[in-house]
């Protein structure tokens, strides 16, 4: 049985004047795989994603989402086609509390006329029930549920990145774009990020597709790596191809 890929990107290729920041990068997500790219420093790993979240328009290539290309869309429109992302820097409504975080992720999902909110009809009072208790659902997956009204600003470093992965889940995306998710992590952190990302996998049928440095995550977590250097991609494969590969190596001891 053959299954059609959920994401295929086609030899992308992304140039900021005379720069080739991604040159030629073709790979596929399949259905809740976890894929991870890899590389040095200004390889073009986040490029890779903002041409994918529709952050940037590619100069070439294809980026198709089940066979129905997507490449060129906004931002917004990607993720109405279930295609959602984290950012290295955590992008949150920090004055608003974790709560709200949650309910705002949601205006997109359920449209009530919007004079149904003045009115405060049956339909509206509905849907605001049903967005608190998804919004209860996801502070419970995430163990946020006792933050719920602190302000998002004031949470923990390791909570806000958190309850970023729980905006971008609580939309039921296809694939969930984590850019670099471990960054600031300490090691119990780490652990319990992996168990997440496998855990969303299975029980919401989400792809991941995941750039991160910490090779433990990646190694662990994984199920195909493509490794990028200087734009272009190196290597495609399982874990232990890639920790093998002469040329991925190389990538990683020249950048010490
Ligand atoms: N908007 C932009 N304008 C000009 N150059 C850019 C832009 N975005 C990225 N670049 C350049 O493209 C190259 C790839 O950058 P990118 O951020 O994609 O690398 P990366 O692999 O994600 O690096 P890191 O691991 O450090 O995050 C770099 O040389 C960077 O300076």
């Amino acid at each position: 049985m053959s299954t059609t890929p959920l994401l295929q990107v086609r030899d992308l290729t992304m140039r900021f004047g005379g720069l080739v920041a991604v040159d030629g990068v073709s790979f596929d997500v399949q259905p809740q795989e976890i894929f991870a790219i890899i590389g040095p420093n200004g390889a073009g790993k986040t490029t890779v994603f903002n041409c994918i979240s529709g952050f940037y328009k590619p100069s070439t290539g294809q980026i198709a989402l089940q066979n129905r290309s997507i490449a060129g869309y906004s931002s917004h429109r990607v993720a109405n086609h279930g295609v959602v992302r984290t950012f290295q820097n955590v992008r949150l409504f920090k004055a608003m509390t974790v709560l709200e975080n949650l309910l705002v992720a949601q205006h997109h999902i359920e449209h009530v006329p919007f004079w149904s909110g003045l009115l405060n009809t049956p339909g509206y009072r509905r849907s605001e029930r049903k967005k608190i208790a998804n919004a209860m659902h996801w502070l419970d997956v995430m163990g946020l549920r006792e933050f719920a009204n602190r302000e998002a600003g004031n949470l923990a470093y390791g909570h806000q990145r958190r309850l970023e992965i729980a905006r971008c889940m609580i939309t039921g995306p296809k694939l969930l774009m984590l850019d670099e998710p471990a960054a600031g992590l300490n090691p119990q952190e780490k652990k319990d990020l992996q168990l997440l990302i496998d855990q969303l996998r299975r029980e919401y049928q989400v792809s991941v597709l995941l750039i991160e440095h910490d090779m433990g995550l990646v190694m662990g977590v994984s199920e195909r790596i493509l490794v990028m250097e200087y734009g272009k991609p190196i290597a495609t494969g399982v874990p232990e191809a890639i920790r093998n590969d002469e040329r991925v190596i190389k990538a990683y001891l020249g950048e010490a």
